[in-house]
């Protein structure tokens, strides 16, 4: 059984005093039944780490590079994230994709990577309206999926997040029923290429504009299986009644 997870991608955000944020949430979901996960920058990741040591919250960072190690300025391997308590990270989110130039080979790469070293990839992936008014959605969804994700997963280690670009950070979300045929489509092609037992245990999030709002509705969806969230991620106050939301869905 696939177990819930509430992600928060505090994306460029956050300098020392916001980890007063992590405390307050670790405070209100003393025993969550879900897992919680903040994906804070990577020079918080340490100190994020010892603050959650005795608690529920875990840690993410959000990025790493393809390599084990060398000459790449300004970039932190998978290795790193581990050494620095972490067990998680995101991947391929469309931040990077545009700001970075970052290639479905890329993310596969830095997937790999992870997985390498026992991080848990999420791997993010979504289209843009444009896309989605021609109705190449699902074919964009497909080239994402196989291009993105390596050969190397075994369930527990992937996760999938699917952020339409036309949803993040803009107050919109995909009706229900677009959220579940992605998500359901997302589930037959991994059992397409992975087998039932392997896509079972993948964990597919939904992400873009998720607000306490509208968490209820989204976790309703079939196939999903938890949020990752920026913005109201960002405040223990706002992240907490979705985490609520979460673990009061089926
Ligand atoms: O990009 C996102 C999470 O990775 C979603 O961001 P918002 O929740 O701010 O729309």
């Amino acid at each position: 059984m696939r177990r819930k997870l509430a992600a928060g991608n505090w994306k460029m955000n956050g300098t020392g005093q916001a980890l007063s944020e992590l405390a307050d949430l670790a405070r209100a979901h003393p025993d969550p039944a879900c897992d919680i996960l903040i994906c804070p920058p990577a020079t918080l990741l340490h100190r994020a780490v010892q603050i959650s040591a005795d608690n529920a919250i875990n840690v993410g960072a959000q990025d790493c590079h393809a390599e084990a190690s060398g000459a790449h300025t300004g970039d932190i391997s998978a290795e790193m994230i581990l050494d620095a308590g972490a067990r998680h990270v995101i991947l391929g989110h469309s931040e990077r994709r545009q700001d970075h130039g970052e290639s479905d080979a890329a993310v596969c790469a830095k997937a790999q990577a992870a997985l390498n070293v026992g991080l848990t990839a999420i791997i993010c992936l979504g289209e843009t309206l444009a896309q989605r008014d021609a109705s190449a959605t699902l074919d964009i969804i497909a080239g994402q999926l196989s291009g993105s994700v390596p050969d190397a997963v075994t369930g527990e280690n992937l996760v999938i997040a699917y952020e339409p670009i036309w949803a993040i950070g803009s107050g919109r979300i995909p009706e229900p029923a677009q959220i579940g045929e992605v998500h359901g489509f997302l589930r037959a092609r991994l059992k397409e290429r992975f087998g039932a037992d392997i896509s079972d245990a993948v964990r597919l999030l939904y992400g873009g504009s998720v607000k306490p709002e509208n968490a209820a509705e989204i976790f309703a969806v079939p196939d999903v299986d938890g949020a990752l969230v920026g913005g109201a991620s960002l405040k223990a106050a706002e992240f907490s009644p979705i985490i609520a939301a979460l673990e009061a869905s089926d």
